[in-house]
């Protein structure tokens, strides 16, 4: 009794709620804050203006049956120009190509069958747009291909990430090379990602058939960025420019390739806290279009802007590794244009 007593006496007794209220309310404060920091950050990402026209100018946009993709495809087709939607899935891509030509009421959309996973098909891809296409002012590499564990090989024997995200884009860019030099000025887009930093692109094992495919979707944005400085080295001169970049973490459907229970604590983050596809795309935009950029190569962009690379990737011996790996991977022949 008299313990208690001198226990309502003491100032503890009111010191630690008030503790532990405080310290509520402080972890609530901080959440508040980081919400407000994260919203600010999606409504306020970089936007290209949307008055630069596009009109008689040729793209080709990878993987543009959904996401990033698609929204870039809209975009440059709201802007005047001829899009080739280059898809694997081809019924999707003739309902999207629809979709794309009614809200833009630009007609000069089309798709054409490109798999990045097969060396076959990209070559009959670039074949294809050789013999039909006059000009061609901008590549972007935007698809990829993204899975956590299951490992898989192509019809190439290659690992999949690797030969989709990297091998592929890099023999697509050596077959329409000379098309590209014939439209001087002309661009190459490549769509990175700032996750290049979590892995590191082996030289000594390019065909890592045995790695966590996860990993190998970092390692993969890695040789993106290390094949965009070498290839703007080799290019030098030549009219063409080639820039990468990072889009932001975007709301789309490569997130599905994160396997339950994550996907489900994933769920509200992505929701509530990336961007949509269309915001997603404005740095692509801005690297397809800006007339300012026209004579920029080699640099790596985020959010609209020029952004900064880590030293690894600034290694230009490494990006020269990677690329003489990824010659003999792709396999070029001898009639094949050498960059
Ligand atoms: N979403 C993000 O948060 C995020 C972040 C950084 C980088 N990226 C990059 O953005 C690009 C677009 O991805 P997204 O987020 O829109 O994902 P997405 O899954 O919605 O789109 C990927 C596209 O690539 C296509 N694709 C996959 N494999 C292909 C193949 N073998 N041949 C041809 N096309 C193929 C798909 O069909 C799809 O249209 C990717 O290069 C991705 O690595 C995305």
């Amino acid at each position: 009794m008299i313990v208690a007593e001198a226990w309502k006496a003491s100032y503890l007794y009111w010191v630690f709620p008030a503790l532990i209220v405080a310290t509520v309310f402080a972890i609530l404060g901080l959440i508040g804050v980081i919400f407000a920091i994260r919203l600010f950050a999606k409504y306020t990402c970089g936007r290209f203006r949307k008055t630069t026209r596009m009109d008689g100018k040729t793209v080709i946009v990878t993987g543009c049956t959904g996401g990033i993709g698609k929204e870039t495809a809209r975009d440059l087709a709201k802007r005047g120009a001829r899009v080739i939607m280059a898809c694997r899935n081809l019924e999707v891509a003739e309902k999207v190509k629809d979709e794309i030509i009614d809200s833009t009421k630009n007609t000069q959309v089309i798709v054409k069958k490109l798999d990045l996973s097969s060396f076959a098909s990209v070559r009959e891809f670039a074949a294809d747009i050789n013999k039909t296409e006059p000009k061609l002012d901008v590549l972007i590499h935007n698809a990829g291909y993204a899975d956590t564990f299951k490992k898989r090989k192509t019809v190439d024997d290659i690992e999949m990430t690797m030969e989709t995200n990297h091998y592929g884009p890099f023999l697509l860019t050596h077959l329409l090379i000379d098309l590209l030099k014939k439209s001087a000025p002309s661009r190459i887009v490549v769509v990175a990602s700032s996750l290049y930093r979590l892995a590191s692109f082996n030289i000594d094992n390019p065909n890592p058939v045995d790695t966590i495919p996860g990993y190998l979707y970092y390692a993969s944005k890695e040789a993106n960025i290390l094949f965009t400085r070498e290839l703007a080295r080799r290019l030098e001169g030549t009219g063409v420019t080639v820039n990468c970049l990072h889009p932001g973490l975007i709301e789309t459907g490569i997130w599905s390739s994160v396997p339950p229970p994550l996907n489900w604590m994933l769920f509200p983050i992505i929701k509530f806290f990336f961007k949509t596809p269309k915001q997603g795309c404005q740095t692509t935009v801005m690297l397809a279009v800006d007339e300012q950029l026209e004579k920029v190569s080699g640099k790596y962009f985020s959010d609209c802007r020029e952004s900064s690379l880590s030293s690894s990737v600034s290694n230009m011996s490494r990006a020269k590794k990677v690329w003489e790996v990824s010659e003999r991977m792709v396999k070029l022949g001898d009639d094949d244009p050498r960059i």
